[in-house]
């Protein structure tokens, strides 16, 4: 697959806000883009790693990509957010843009993903979530996955209260 930059996505103003919301996830950039107009399977991503620097990434080249999501999470996910539910509910083979893009986000860079819809954008961002999220220190018990709304539900107890995390994939 021929990797092409879309002419309208640039590198990110880092300009705004002066500091990361989440310092923690400070990260060179990325971002992955596919036309609208394409297939499901036309993808390109271009990583940028500063605002002057900007990395291609040939997917042609990435032979090596896992070809389930149990494998491309590995070593990722807390054992309390196992990749195990996800396959529960039916998530066994990602779909392409969960294969280019997990590889590069679980690498560290920040990506911005412009992709058709239904093409699995969302499950890619929230295994990214599901990820950097800690059990041990964390206050959030539970997040939903609703298999088909776009509704990401954090159930925060109060202090003190269960810690699990991650450990419901509705
Ligand atoms: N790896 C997968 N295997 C099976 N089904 C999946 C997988 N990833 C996502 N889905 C399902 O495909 C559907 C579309 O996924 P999702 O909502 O993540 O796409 P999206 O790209 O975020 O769409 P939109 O642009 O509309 O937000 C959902 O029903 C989701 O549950």
């Amino acid at each position: 697959m021929a990797c092409s930059f879309a002419p309208h996505l640039h590198s990110l103003p880092w300009s705004s806000p002066a500091k990361p919301l989440w310092p923690s996830l400070a990260r060179p950039n990325c971002t992955a883009s596919s036309s609208s107009n394409r297939t499901l399977d036309s993808l390109s991503i271009s990583a940028s790693l500063s605002s002057a620097s900007v990395v291609h990434i040939d997917v042609e080249t990435m032979n090596d990509t896992p070809s389930t999501l149990r494998e491309l999470c590995k070593g990722h996910m807390p054992t309390t957010c196992s990749s195990g539910k996800a396959e529960e509910v039916g998530f066994i083979t990602p779909t392409h843009v969960q294969r280019e893009t997990l590889p590069v986000l679980f690498s560290g860079r920040d990506c911005v993903v412009h992709a058709q819809t239904g093409s699995g954008k969302t499950l890619a961002y929230l295994l990214l979530i599901f990820s950097v999220v800690n059990p041990q220190n964390s206050s959030v018990r539970r997040v939903d996955l609703p298999e088909t709304t776009h509704i990401y539900n954090f159930d925060i107890p109060k202090k003190g209260h269960n810690r699990r995390t991650c450990n419901q994939i509705k």
